[in-house]
């Protein structure tokens, strides 16, 4: 049986000068969780909040927090991200060379563990992990900003990884983050995505209640 789809609006497309307002708007229009970009300028050419404003932000919402770690030597920062609030967090492949071990750390506190690849880094590199860890985070464009075009060999990116999953027969969350909108969310779920971040499209609509009901295709 298909999972039902979660959205998980980024509040990297929301307006930061009114942070709860716009997250109780998503809250309110359906938003499965919030996803929260955190990034370095360093691993990412962008930066944007930590702790301080996770830990300010989780007053205002029950929504849970996907923390996507967008920042070099994130071994050092999991245990900040987890006391201002994280229910899941997610780290880049790219910046972990040692991935069992952080995996299992940040499960140790009692949060989800997500790792996450660039559009060009291979699955390959998850494959010995995949037993251990919740969520992949397939990114669709490369990470730094939002607003950018989704890069459509990531479709079957998520059939392989799918297929990998099934294979295994492990309880794995595939989640496509760049580029979410009504077409290719519906080509990622077809695909094998069952939770799909999305900015622009809900944050840039009028009516995010009907945005999150197009990109879940219902
Ligand atoms: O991780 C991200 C960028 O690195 C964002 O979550 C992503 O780009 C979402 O924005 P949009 O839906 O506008 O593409």
């Amino acid at each position: 049986m298909n999972q039902p789809v979660k959205i998980a609006p980024s509040l990297l497309s929301a307006d930061f000068s009114c942070l709860a307002d716009e997250i109780g708007k998503v809250e309110k229009a359906g938003a499965d969780m919030l996803h929260l970009d955190i990034m370095d300028g360093h691993f990412v050419p962008n930066l944007t909040f930590g702790p301080p404003v996770i830990s300010a932000i989780r007053k205002v919402t029950k929504l849970p927090f996907d923390v996507h770690l967008m920042i070099t030597n994130p071994e050092d920062l999991i245990d900040p991200f987890i006391k201002a609030g994280a229910d899941l967090i997610t780290v880049h492949v790219e910046t972990a060379p040692h991935l069992n071990r952080l995996v299992q750390n940040i499960k140790e506190y009692g949060i989800r563990a997500g790792v996450s690849l660039n559009p060009s880094t291979p699955l390959v590199m998850i494959e010995e992990l995949l037993a251990d860890v919740d969520m992949i985070l397939l990114m669709s464009v490369n990470p730094g900003f939002g607003g950018q075009q989704f890069i459509p060999g990531v479709i079957d990116k998520i059939a392989r990884l799918k297929k990998m999953i099934s294979k295994l027969n492990v309880d794995v969350d595939i989640e496509v983050d760049g580029g979410i909108n009504p077409n290719t969310a519906r080509q990622a779920i077809a695909a094998g995505a069952n939770i799909l971040v999305a900015g622009s499209a809900v944050y840039g609509s009028p009516d995010a209640k009907e945005a999150i009901r197009l990109l879940r295709g219902t």
